[in-house]
């Protein structure tokens, strides 16, 4: 776990759910006496190119989070994957907001990690410390109190499309193609996106998508249950974008609180066995019953027809 998701991530904090940061609780240690993910860090630092770019819009409460490395077609670097990180600890105490949309820079979605970084640290132990950094980072993006959305143009490739099943939604292009190309890397996913996709489109097509490294269209995907949305535009970034948040809107609609209230109440429930779930719900639903939102909607009297 980072310094800085443990010391300000105020819902992880707070919420009871077992697994990856309980796991984290123990830190590990690597042979020099450094803590395991310091270890990594160092290595990833290495690897410089890209950014990982956020845009938070205070009057809409939609962030945007941009992979952009476009001369590698967005492939993460070293230091993309440790700014990811901190983008992420930003999301997690922004109280404000309602969802954050996650893209990549000029037309693509992002090509994996960076083949140059990957032959670098091509040895097991280095490729699992990278995987339990992103896995970490990944888990931690999911769980945000902010509805999320992938928004694909172009390819999602590998770790790319790791990376689309780590949000709420995923939205594509027509253009847009989803691969999981690990198998035609001598690979398998690592970032937790087998976990994740068999969770979302079960074993069955899971296994598909894994095993013939299948190059998923929009229609495929929404047949599947991958793909929220097809969006068919065609005059560029900026009216793609506004189209995708066009689609959060009756999602997002209402006070902050509430909305993340909603969003946590679902990771509980994704997550949690269903007695911690109902405890965490009971405790979500305490911060807001009684609360501004509350107290209007009583005062409205609204009928809900
Ligand atoms: C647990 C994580 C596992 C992983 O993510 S493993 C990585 C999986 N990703 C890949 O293998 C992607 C390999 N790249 C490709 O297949 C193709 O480049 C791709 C994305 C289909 C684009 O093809 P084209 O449109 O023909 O463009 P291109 O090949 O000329 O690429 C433009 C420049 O981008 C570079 N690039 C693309 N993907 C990269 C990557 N992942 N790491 C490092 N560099 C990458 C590519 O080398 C090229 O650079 P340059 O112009 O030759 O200097």
């Amino acid at each position: 776990m980072s310094v800085c998701g443990a010391a300000r991530c105020r819902w992880i904090q707070t919420r009871s759910a077992v697994s990856l940061l309980q796991q984290n609780r123990t830190v590990r240690r690597h042979s020099t006496g450094a803590p395991e993910s310091n270890v990594i860090r160092e290595k990833l630092q290495a690897f410089p190119g890209g950014s990982i770019d956020l845009q938070k819009r205070q009057e809409s409460g939609i962030a945007v989070l941009t992979v952009n490395n476009p001369a590698r077609m967005n492939a993460f670097s070293g230091c993309m994957m440790l700014e990811l990180e901190q983008r992420v600890c930003e999301l997690e105490t922004w109280t404000e907001g309602k969802a954050v949309v996650v893209k990549g820079a000029a037309g693509n979605f992002c090509s994996g990690s960076d083949l140059n970084a990957v032959r670098a640290i091509a040895n097991p132990q280095d490729g699992m410390r990278m995987c339990e950094f992103m896995q970490n980072t990944l888990t931690r993006l999911l769980r945000l109190p902010l509805i999320s959305m992938a928004l694909v143009e172009g390819r999602a490739l590998g770790g790319g499309a790791e990376l689309t099943t780590a949000c709420d939604f995923r939205l594509m292009t027509s253009d847009g193609v989803i691969q999981f190309v690990h198998k035609h890397m001598g690979l398998v996913p690592g970032w937790g996106g087998a976990a994740r996709l068999v969770g979302i489109v079960g074993s069955q097509n899971a296994l598909k998508l894994l095993s013939g490294a299948v190059k998923l269209d929009p229609d495929c995907g929404r047949q599947m249950g991958l793909v929220d949305e097809v969006l068919h535009c065609s005059s560029g970034e900026a009216e793609t974008l506004a189209h995708a948040e066009q689609w959060l809107g009756p999602f997002i609609k209402g006070p902050a609180p509430v909305i993340q209230a909603i969003k946590k109440v679902v990771v509980s429930g994704r997550e949690l066995p269903l007695e911690q779930a109902l405890k965490t719900e009971r405790n979500v639903f305490g911060t807001v019953w009684g609360g501004p939102a509350n107290l209007q909607a009583l005062a409205l009297k609204p009928k809900h027809k």
